[in-house]
């Protein structure tokens, strides 16, 4: 088990004592002059007594943002503006970002500051596209849009569905059936080509993405990883265009948008193409389940979970058409990534392969400290997202020097601190000995999962958060990191997996997601 999954342990951290930010130790840390805040503070910026208001914190001017934004691409490049934006500020900033202003915070002792003064019931935006389509249709959300009591009410059942102790054990059968179907898939592609290249490893990631949560949300089978699984290619795209249109929709001045609605008009069709999906398995399941009588524990699916405790069956379609969005591309795009750099550096594929084939069972398989290390290694680097937010509770706070009025939107800019030289010596070397201790146990107390992303030794417990922190962090945490760790060590234990010869670097770019700039090729070899 994970044992930073454990809720009200980490709600306790928060709201007492979080760990000291550790000073970087070890070797010295080579200059990197591309991340390199204009202030190097080690413990976060030292602060002043008399805080200063929003008026005087720093900033680019609104148009030169918006140019940047709309004009230089800079929606796809979100996540280096956050890099730029901390050189050329510090460590807080502000920009508006289409209608909204927002207080960037890129320093992980301000993100402690951030995430220990949240409330009970967090928020990561007052406003957004997502909500606005729930109510423009007049339908309950889930857990990404729902706020106050009714987020509450959602996160509990969930969460002791999706993250309890024996989560993992419940869903272990189907991510381990979606892993031999996505297997046997690699394989057939690799049959096809003269070099044994799969071109396009993000699309497969997809397939088996849908295939696994299909099956945690509503016991279906979808055949996505049969050749005959197009049937099932419109989902992924509903998920890809959300993804691709909401920072557009977002970023775009109102007046702009009523002239083109077209962004529009395709994001809220694609939102309801989830949502159809979505409904019409949740009927297919209430339905089989009304007439087969009481499920075992071990039998039951999201839906039955949110069933069982009386959710209204809207409810239900908005909780489940949000978890099918949050469960595809997440999980996809850190495989790719993960394969991306494990063929690129052979000596650590070489290592976690002999781990794996020394690994007696499954279970032991899942906890291997390289797997795992391989893993946060990738969501330091590539951090599916970017850029979280939270909005300051019903009361100001300080934050380093400055006051932020209730209501702020702040946008905790975890690209820029898990990239950053102070935190993580060459930060863009992929590096997964950082998370390893000398006499690593896996899941024994004091795993680098207790505490926020903590590489031993150097980091700073907040300098990488992949899956957020405290009482609004993913509830899929455990789910995304079963399926991460059973597919990565199937696939090494079956394929020895090298670049594409022709291929070059791959970027990651923004999309909602940090998902890959062009796809990734990969030549697969048979062990
Ligand atoms: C590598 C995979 C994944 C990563 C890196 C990831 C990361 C995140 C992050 C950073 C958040 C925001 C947390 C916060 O605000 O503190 C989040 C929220 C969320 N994630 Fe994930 N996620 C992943 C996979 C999944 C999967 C597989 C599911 C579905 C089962 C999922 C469902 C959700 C939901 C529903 C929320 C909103 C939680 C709430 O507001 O209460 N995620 N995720």
């Amino acid at each position: 088990m994970a044992p930073s999954l454990r809720l009200p342990a980490r709600a306790a951290l928060l709201s007492h004592s979080l760990p000291e930010p550790r000073v970087p130790r070890g070797p010295p840390v080579p200059p990197d002059p591309s991340l390199q805040p204009r202030t190097p503070h080690p413990r976060g910026p030292p602060e002043s007594s008399r805080p200063r208001g929003l008026a005087e914190m720093p900033g680019p001017s609104s148009t030169a943002f918006i140019f940047e934004l709309l004009c230089r691409g800079g929606v796809r490049r979100l996540h280096e503006m956050q890099v730029h934006g901390r050189c050329r500020f510090g460590p807080l900033w502000k920009a508006r970002f289409g209608p909204v202003l927002t207080v960037h915070v890129a320093d992980p002792a301000l993100v402690a500051q951030v995430l220990r003064q949240e409330g009970p019931e967090p928020s990561r935006a007052l406003s957004c596209p997502w909500k606005e389509h729930r109510s423009l249709r007049g339908v309950p959300g889930g857990l990404l849009t729902l706020e106050g009591e009714a987020w509450r009410g959602s996160r509990r059942v969930l969460a002791r569905g999706l993250l309890s102790p024996g989560a993992a054990k419940a869903f272990a059968g189907p991510v381990a059936t979606a892993v031999a179907e996505l297997v046997a898939r690699l394989q057939r592609l690799r049959r096809q080509h003269p070099q044994g290249i799969v071109p396009d490893i993000g699309i497969e990631f997809n397939r088996f993405g849908l295939e696994a949560i299909s099956w945690v949300l509503f016991s279906s089978r979808l055949g996505c990883l049969e050749d005959t699984g197009e049937a099932t290619e419109g989902v992924i795209r509903s998920v890809g265009e959300v993804l691709a249109l909401t920072l557009v929709t977002m970023a775009l001045p109102r007046p702009l948008l009523r002239l083109n609605p077209a962004p529009w008009d395709a994001f809220c069709r694609a939102w309801d193409q989830l949502f159809a999906f979505a409904k019409g398995h949740v009927d297919r399941r209430v339905a089989a389940v009304a007439a087969q009588g009481p499920l075992a524990k071990g039998d039951m699916c999201v839906t039955d979970l949110l069933a069982r405790e009386r959710v209204p069956i809207s409810s239900i379609y908005g909780n489940v058409s949000e978890l099918l969005l949050a469960g595809v591309d997440t999980v996809a795009s850190t495989l790719a990534w993960s394969l991306y750099e494990l063929a690129r550096n052979p000596g650590a594929q070489a290592a976690l392969h002999r781990d794996a084939t020394a690994a007696a069972t499954a279970t032991a398989l899942g906890r291997l400290p390289l797997l795992r290390a391989v893993v946060k290694e990738t969501l330091r680097l590539y951090p599916v997202i970017p850029a979280n937010a939270r909005v300051v509770p019903d009361r100001d706070i300080r934050v380093g020097n400055y006051l932020l009025p209730r209501q702020t939107l702040i946008t905790l800019c975890h690209y820029a601190t898990s990239r950053d030289s102070r935190f993580f010596p060459v930060p863009n070397a992929f590096r997964p000995e950082r998370w390893l201790r000398h006499r690593d146990t896996g899941d024994a107390p004091g795993d680098p999962g207790d505490t926020p992303g903590h590489p031993p030794g150097t980091g700073h417990p907040f300098a990488s958060l992949p899956f957020g922190l405290g009482p609004r962090s993913c509830v899929g945490r455990r789910l995304a990191e079963l399926q991460l760790h059973m597919a990565l060590a199937q696939i090494l234990l079956r394929f020895e997996v090298q670049p594409e010869p022709e291929g070059g670097h791959v970027r990651p770019m923004t999309r909602t997601l940090l998902a890959p700039a062009a796809p990734i090729g990969l030549r697969f070899l048979e062990r």
